[in-house]
């Protein structure tokens, strides 16, 4: 039985994924952390693996506490930054440990954002709409974020500039914030859980490649493919693509 700790135990995310290790034949709880709690070597109550769905601003510092408490790591939580993802790959390999950072476990979004990159390519012009619940604390989504930086790397790598926008005026910042050069457009309303649109453009076609979580169930078979896979890895990954066999 792997032994697991959850931190943000009390969430939406903590607590299906504490449901959902419950329920795994080959899994078990031995610890339930939340805001407030210490993350020890006691506390963490022999737990091989954790998972952190917890709270962009304090996700770095249960990360690193994790590590020190010699337990690997899998994160849903999202925030992090080139700098952030440093400090912990450094720290990961110094301790010998495994953190896996994925900004999205559902296996629509992961293939979306695959298929995206796949894409971009071959567009002149690309956006991303994603589309969250209105409980949700950060803007633009992980995951939106992700999609642009790879499509935006597939755009350089294949020698695109910049995209075909004529905008001369936007006070209201109607055209969205921009992720390595892609607009990026963020909605929150009441009854979503999860989605996102890409879109992609050439003169006289259009490609939409979507995605919809209409679950937290949907995040479920990905976060508990990512606690068996973290196991006997060592240092950082990011994207549960990367432990896909894709
Ligand atoms: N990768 C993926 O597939 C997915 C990622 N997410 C991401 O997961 C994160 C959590 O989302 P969600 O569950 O909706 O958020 P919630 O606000 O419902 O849950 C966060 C939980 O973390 C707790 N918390 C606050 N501080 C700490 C701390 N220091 N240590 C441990 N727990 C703490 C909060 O407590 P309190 O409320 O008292 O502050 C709360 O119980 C977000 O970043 C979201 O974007 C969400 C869905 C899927
Ligand atoms: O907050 C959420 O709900 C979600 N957060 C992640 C993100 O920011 O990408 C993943 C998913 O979109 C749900």
């Amino acid at each position: 039985m792997i032994r697991v700790a959850v931190t943000g135990a009390k969430g939406r995310m903590g607590s299906t994924v504490v449901q959902a290790v419950t329920d795994a034949p080959d899994m078990e709880v031995v610890a339930l952390l939340d805001a407030g709690d210490a993350i020890t070597a006691q506390s963490v109550n022999g737990a091989q693996v954790a998972v952190d769905f917890s709270v962009p601003t304090v996700t770095e510092s249960n990360v690193h506490a994790l590590i020190d408490a010699g337990v690997d790591v899998v994160v849903g939580t999202t925030g992090w930054t080139e700098e952030s993802y440093a400090r912990v790959s450094e720290h990961a390999c110094r301790a010998g440990q495994a953190v896996l950072i994925a900004p999205n476990f559902a296996m629509g979004a992961v293939l979306a954002m695959k298929f995206a990159a796949m894409a971009a390519p071959y567009f002149e012009s690309a956006e991303v709409i994603e589309m969250h619940h209105p409980g949700k604390v950060d803007a633009p989504s992980g995951t939106a974020v992700a999609t642009a930086r790879g499509m935006a790397q597939a755009r350089r790598a294949a020698g695109w500039g910049d995209m075909p926008d004529a905008t001369q005026t936007d006070e209201l910042g109607a055209r969205g914030g921009r992720v390595d050069g892609i607009p990026v457009h963020a909605v929150r309303l009441r009854g979503l859980t999860a989605s996102e649109e890409i879109l992609l453009g050439n003169e006289g076609e259009q490609l939409v490649i979507r995605t919809d979580s209409f679950d937290r169930a949907s995040f479920m078979p990905g976060v508990l493919l990512g606690v068996r896979r973290v196991i006997g890895r060592t240092g950082l990954t990011i994207g549960l693509d990367e432990v896909m066999d894709l």
